[in-house]
């Protein structure tokens, strides 16, 4: 994995330090996620590590008091801001009065507006917004060339791992699917004010072009099933009677419909417990031991269980995990679904 570490700045004597939390008259809230970079080293090595060109629109999320902002517009043609919190927008157009910056800054919540193009994102976020803000950019059309986002360790972490890595999960595969995805820079807490209480690391996020030729919210469905256990067999996880009963109910409607693809119809996945957020799922035992008993009471002996027993039998997946399966192996169980006529979304 690429990156040194950017180590412990000493906080300037005479400065204000963590303690009170306060910069330039501002009182920093954790609510909403700030913690401003205040180590000009690390600042300088994102934006080095970005490869912004010259001729480079910017997408800065959460310019906060503008450290970062200050770089990237040297480096790129323009910057544009989306920022939250009303008193740092203030600070922002009185930092960069008279600059065109100051006419491109969106006083929003960047989940809840529409995204300018842009060519390249560079922000330091509220690592609350990490996935849903993940899976916007993602979305977002037309593509851009690359995001360098810092993100909370254990979540970059998650977004990088591979097949069999500790971490490895449905946010793995999902992001992995649309990009490519690699770590840059782990940065330590104290090149925040107030300093957080996990250590960050900065990822870049290149979309892959062209996209992959996949329903997402189907590949979603199937994913979020596999994981739902990610150390048991999927032959265990798809004998499931809430499982097979949910899968069954989609298939049937599917059916009525005459609907041979699930792109137009939206059947509601979500019953399976997961607000669509990219928690892990439980690796508690007992649980698990829960799990067996109410699979071999609950088990349905129905022509849909032998559907989809064959349907793993074919592509032998019944003996396998998700924690060891890559992105070609989720992609050929979703084929082999959908050919019999099964779908996920
Ligand atoms: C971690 S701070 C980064 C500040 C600055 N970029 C820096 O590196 O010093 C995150 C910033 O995002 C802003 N923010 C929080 N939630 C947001 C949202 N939903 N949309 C836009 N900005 C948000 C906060 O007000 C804060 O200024």
């Amino acid at each position: 994995m690429a990156g040194g570490k950017i180590r412990k700045e000493k906080t300037p004597r005479g400065s204000i330090g963590s303690s009170n939390h306060y910069q330039g008259g501002i009182q920093f809230h954790k609510s909403k996620g700030q913690h401003i970079l205040k180590n000009p080293l690390l600042v300088d090595s994102i934006v080095q590590k970005a490869g912004i060109n010259s001729t480079d629109i910017i997408l800065e999320i959460g310019p906060g008091t503008g450290n970062l902002t200050k770089k990237l517009l040297e480096a790129g043609k323009s910057v544009i801001a989306v920022e939250l919190d009303p008193r740092m927008v203030l600070e922002l157009q009185r930092r960069f009065q008279g600059t065109p910056f100051s006419n491109r800054l969106k006083a929003s919540d960047v989940l809840k507006c529409d995204l300018p193009y842009f060519d390249i994102c560079v922000a330091n976020i509220p690592y609350q917004i990490s996935s849903p803000l993940t899976f916007k950019l993602l979305n977002h059309k037309p593509s851009f060339r690359c995001a360098i986002i810092m993100f909370q360790r254990e979540f970059a972490m998650r977004l990088v791992a591979q097949p069999s890595d500790s971490l490895y999960c449905r946010l793995s595969v999902n992001t992995q699917l649309l990009a490519r995805v690699s770590h840059l820079l782990k940065v330590g807490k104290n090149n925040f004010r107030p300093p957080p209480k996990v250590d960050s690391s900065v990822v870049r996020i290149e979309p892959r072009k062209p996209p992959p030729v996949v329903n997402f919210k189907e590949w979603d469905g199937l994913v979020r099933i596999c994981f739902t256990r990610k150390n048991k067999t999927l032959g265990s996880i798809f004998r499931q009677k809430r499982i097979l009963s949910i899968m069954e109910k989609n298939y049937k409607t599917l059916q009525a419909l005459g609907v041979p693809q699930a792109a137009d119809v939206a059947v509601d996945m979500a019953v399976l417990g997961d607000s669509g957020e990219m928690e892990e799922e439980s690796e508690d035992e007992d649980e698990d031991m829960d799990m067996d008993m109410e699979m071999e009471d609950g088990e349905t002996k129905s022509d849909f269980k032998e559907k989809v027993l064959g349907v793993l039998k074919e592509g032998e997946f019944e003996l396998k995990r998700s924690s060891k399966l890559a992105q070609e192996d989720f992609m050929h169980l979703l084929s082999l679904f959908n050919k019999v006529g099964i779908h996920f979304s």
